[in-house]
């Protein structure tokens, strides 16, 4: 698609470091008709256009707003499950066994019903871009042509994802699993097939390898997905660690294997190109080979508080070197929003600092890292994404501050008198973080492509 050569002027706010902001408040960025960036001026008083973009289209920042790379989650959002947002905040008093089998797999199950997927995938993509998540790392369900769907409607609607379909085999209703560990491989191929037609070059879509997580999948069954990894190349994603129970049932039923991070290298499913969402209760010998195979995790602070499952410890992680992004998990997160994880995400690690020191807690920079460049990397797209680089894709989110009606109010806009005299840069991103929400999101782009806007965008 065609896009018009466009410079967007005014502040610019992204991550230079895990624990910097860098914020432009006079700057402009051109993004070509590739959807790349071409130019960064940091300081428009200091430095003029390059030659070849005075007739560019422009996009201005109003007031006290700014841009910000989108969320990769991972917004990006690195672990989301599409099927299962009509349950967003439907979980009682349950925990991740009891959860599943009430809320989780007959909600699934109805995406053998086309139409149903369709309504409820659109509503997700739409939903999802409206908070600012450029790219999704989706779990769809069992069913192939559902699957597609979703692939199909990511693509319409602008925005880049990872769509996985859900493998599982065994110890799951008869209802809903796969029926052979040959039928989960050629359903598995169906929707890699999918995908490298909708899009040859992986441009937006990029389609996923799902084992759902050990206790549903047999032993053959994941070596078989681990051998159409190493085949295809294409990534992974599963979950690890989350609930006692969980662990507890994984060591009884692989009990050739060390841990549950062994049961997926034996499998050959711990690579660098695996997400593993949830990591809540590694062992040390674990984590270090996650590190050693340079796999990646899935923060999902939401869910992790929801389903009781546990506090994860972030630092620890992140200490041992470990690659680190941000994941909503809906429907075991109650919300779509990564702006509300990253809050998550702060608030767990003040609990974990309450039990092991200061050292535990994140910053209102971490977070954010963690829910762009972090998630980027969790990805493999940190060339593409998470920045504002010359040469990246312009995935980014318009915020807007003043004349929207959310909670957040700058101190010099609340009446009609300046009564406390103006916040901070760094004040006001953190304001963003804590009372912002989708009402503060204007626009959004997808390698230039304008994918969402409200009526406070004018462009
Ligand atoms: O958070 C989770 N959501 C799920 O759907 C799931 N399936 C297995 N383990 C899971 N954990
Ligand atoms: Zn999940």
């Amino acid at each position: 698609m065609a896009l018009d050569k466009t410079i967007y002027i005014g502040a610019f706010v992204h991550c230079a470091t895990l624990t910097e902001l860098e914020i432009c408040t006079g700057g402009s960025i051109g993004v070509g008709d590739d959807g790349k960036i071409a130019f960064v001026i940091k300081d428009r008083n200091s430095e003029s256009l390059p030659a070849g973009w005075e007739a560019a289209r422009e996009v201005k920042i109003k007031d006290h707003g700014f841009f910000f790379p989108g969320f990769i989650g991972i917004v990006s959002d690195t672990h989301i499950h599409a099927p299962q947002y009509p349950n967003a905040g439907v979980f009682g008093k349950s925990t991740l066994l009891d959860w599943l089998n009430t809320y989780t797999f007959p909600l699934e199950s109805s995406f053998s019903d086309l139409a149903n997927a369709g309504r409820i995938y659109k509503r997700v993509v739409s939903r999802t871009l409206s908070h600012g998540t450029t790219t999704a790392c989706y779990y769809a369900t069992v069913h192939v042509p559902a699957t597609n769907l979703l692939a199909d409607i990511c693509k319409e609607k602008g925005q880049r994802a990872f769509v996985g379909r859900v493998c599982m085999d065994q110890m799951s209703p008869d209802y809903y699993r796969d029926e052979s560990v040959d039928s989960a491989i050629e359903a598995s191929r169906a929707c890699i097939q999918h995908v490298k037609e909708i899009d040859p070059g992986n441009d937006i879509i990029t389609s996923i390898i799902t084992p759902r997580f050990a206790l549903s999948c047999s032993t053959e069954a994941m070596k078989r997905l681990g051998d159409l990894h190493r085949e295809t190349g294409v990534p992974c994603q599963t979950h690890i660690s989350e609930n006692p129970k969980e662990i507890e049932l994984v060591r009884e039923v692989f009990p050739e294997c060390s841990s549950y991070a062994d049961v997926y290298d034996k499998a050959g499913l711990l690579t660098p190109k695996m997400i593993l969402a949830h990591a809540v209760h590694l062992s040390k010998d674990e984590r270090a080979l996650i590190k050693k195979r340079e796999t990646k995790i899935s923060h999902c602070p939401a869910s992790n508080t929801a389903l009781t499952s546990g506090a994860a410890k972030v630092r620890e992680l992140m200490n041992d070197g470990i690659t680190v992004g941000l994941g909503t998990d809906v429907s075991g997160g109650y919300t779509p929003s990564m702006l509300a994880e990253a809050r998550e995400a702060i608030f767990t690690s003040r609990h974990r600092a309450m039990l092991d020191g200061d050292e535990a807690k994140l910053s209102t920079e971490e977070v954010l890292y963690l829910a762009t460049r972090g998630g980027a990397k969790v990805v493999g797209l940190e060339e593409r994404i998470g920045g504002f680089e010359v040469g990246k894709d312009w995935d980014a989110q318009m915020v807007s501050i003043v004349g929207v009606d959310s909670s957040l109010d700058l101190y010099q806009t609340v009446g009609p008198v300046e009564i406390f005299g103006g916040e901070s840069w760094d004040d006001k991103v953190a304001k963003w973080l804590y009372t912002g929400d989708d009402r503060n999101t204007a626009a959004v782009w997808v390698k230039g492509r304008l994918v969402h806007k409200t009526s406070n965008f004018e462009g």
